[in-house]
C-alpha cells in the first residue's frame, strides 16, 4: 500500500447511520457499486448525493478493504459487515478513494467478482456480484492543491507549525522540473491508474467530471442512476446553493441531524501557489490529460484553461 503524504483516511469524521425500518428483510449486502477514487476529487459529495436515491444505500466510512492487506485478510464476511442494512431492491455502495492508486485493489476485486464472495452466514454459499466502478476526476493541478490544503490544515489541527517547505519545494526537483515520483503528482496521472481498472472492468466504469459534480450535482447523480439502471429520482429540486459554503447542499440530508451540507473539511479554501508552479504543472499534465481523455472518450476541458 502506497504511503503518501496525503491523508488516506480523508474524511474519517463520517459516522455510520444507515438503519432500515424493514428489518425483517433487510440485511447487510456486498456493495455492487464502488467509488474507487480519486482522492480529493469529490468522492464524498458523490456518495452522499447518491444516497438521496431511495434505492441506494452506502457505507459511511471508507472501508479500505481491497487496498489494505490487513483489512483484506479479515475476509469477505467482515467486508459485508461494514455495509449498511439494505433491502433486496437497493444497491449498496462504498467509496474508498485509495483503491484507485492501489496495485492490488483492481485485481482483488476482479478475482472476487469472478469467483464469488464466500458468505459465512450461509454455509458454503457464494454470492456472485457484478461490480460497477465509479470514478470522479478533477483537474490534476486542482487535486494537488486540494491535497496540499488538507496537509496544511491537518498540521494546524495537530498544533504543528506550517511546513518549512512550500508546495513548489516539494513538487519541483532541483532542476526545476516536476517530480513525477512525488505521490501527489503520481496520483494525478490518472491514465496510469485508469489503465489497471480499464483492463479488468472495461464497459463497467463510469467516469464523473468533478466540475460537473460541483456545478450540477443532480446531473452527476443522474449518470449514476442510469449506470446502475435505477429510475431517475434525484433532480435539481433536491439541492440548494449555499453561498456561504460556495457549494450545493441537500435540501433533505439523511441520518441523525440530517446533515445537509458536506463536512467543513470539504470545500476548503486553497492556498495560493506560484504562477511558475501552476504553469509547470499544467505543462506536465497536458499530455497525460489528453491521453486520458482519449482513453475515456470524453474531454473535461482541463487543458483548455
Ligand atoms: N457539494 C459539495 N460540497 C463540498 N465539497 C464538494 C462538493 N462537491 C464537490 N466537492 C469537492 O469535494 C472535494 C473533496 O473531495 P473528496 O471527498 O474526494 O476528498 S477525500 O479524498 O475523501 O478527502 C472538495 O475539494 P476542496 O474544495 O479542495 O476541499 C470539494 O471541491
Amino acid at each position: 500500500r502506497e504511503k503518501a503524504d496525503e491523508s488516506e483516511y480523508g474524511d474519517e469524521e463520517y459516522e455510520e447511520y444507515a438503519v432500515n425500518e424493514y428489518s425483517d428483510i433487510s440485511e447487510k449486502r456486498f456493495p455492487k457499486a464502488i467509488i474507487v477514487g480519486v482522492r480529493k476529487c469529490g468522492t464524498r459529495a458523490l456518495l452522499q448525493f447518491c444516497g438521496l436515491h431511495p434505492q441506494i444505500v452506502h457505507a459511511e466510512r471508507e472501508i479500505h478493504f481491497f487496498n489494505d492487506k490487513e483489512n483484506f485478510q479479515k475476509g469477505t464476511t467482515w467486508y459485508r459487515q461494514q455495509m449498511p442494512l439494505s433491502l433486496p431492491s437497493q444497491v449498496t455502495m462504498e467509496k474508498t478513494p485509495g483503491y484507485f492508486i492501489s496495485a492490488d485493489a483492481p485485481n482483488r476485486l476482479k478475482e472476487l467478482m469472478n469467483k464469488g464472495y464466500i458468505d459465512n452466514s450461509i454455509k458454503g454459499a457464494r454470492k456472485m456480484i457484478t461490480h460497477k466502478i465509479i470514478l470522479v476526476v478533477r483537474d490534476p493541478v486542482d487535486r494537488i492543491v486540494s491535497s496540499w490544503a488538507q496537509i496544511l490544515e491537518n498540521r494546524v489541527k495537530k498544533g504543528l507549525p506550517p511546513p518549512s517547505e512550500t508546495l513548489e519545494d516539494r513538487i519541483l526537483n532541483r532542476g526545476g522540473r516536476v517530480n513525477r515520483h512525488h505521490s501527489a503528482v503520481r496520483t494525478s496521472i490518472y491514465l496510469k491508474w485508469y489503465r489497471n481498472w480499464h483492463r479488468l472492468f472495461r464497459g463497467r466504469i463510469l467516469v464523473i467530471d468533478a466540475n460537473e459534480l460541483v456545478e450540477y450535482p443532480w446531473k452527476s447523480v443522474q449518470k449514476v442512476e442510469d449506470f446502475l439502471e435505477l429510475p431517475n429520482l434525484v433532480d435539481e429540486s433536491e439541492f440548494y446553493f449555499n453561498s456561504t459554503r460556495g457549494f450545493y447542499c441537500m435540501n433533505n440530508g439523511k441520518g441523525p441531524g440530517r446533515p445537509k451540507c458536506l463536512n467543513k473539511s470539504k470545500g476548503r479554501e486553497h492556498p495560493p501557489i506560484s504562477t511558475n508552479l501552476r504553469k509547470k504543472l499544467k505543462q506536465f499534465f497536458y499530455i497525460y490529460n489528453n491521453a486520458f481523455f482519449k482513453k475515456i472518450n470524453q474531454d473535461f476541458g482541463w487543458n483548455r484553461n
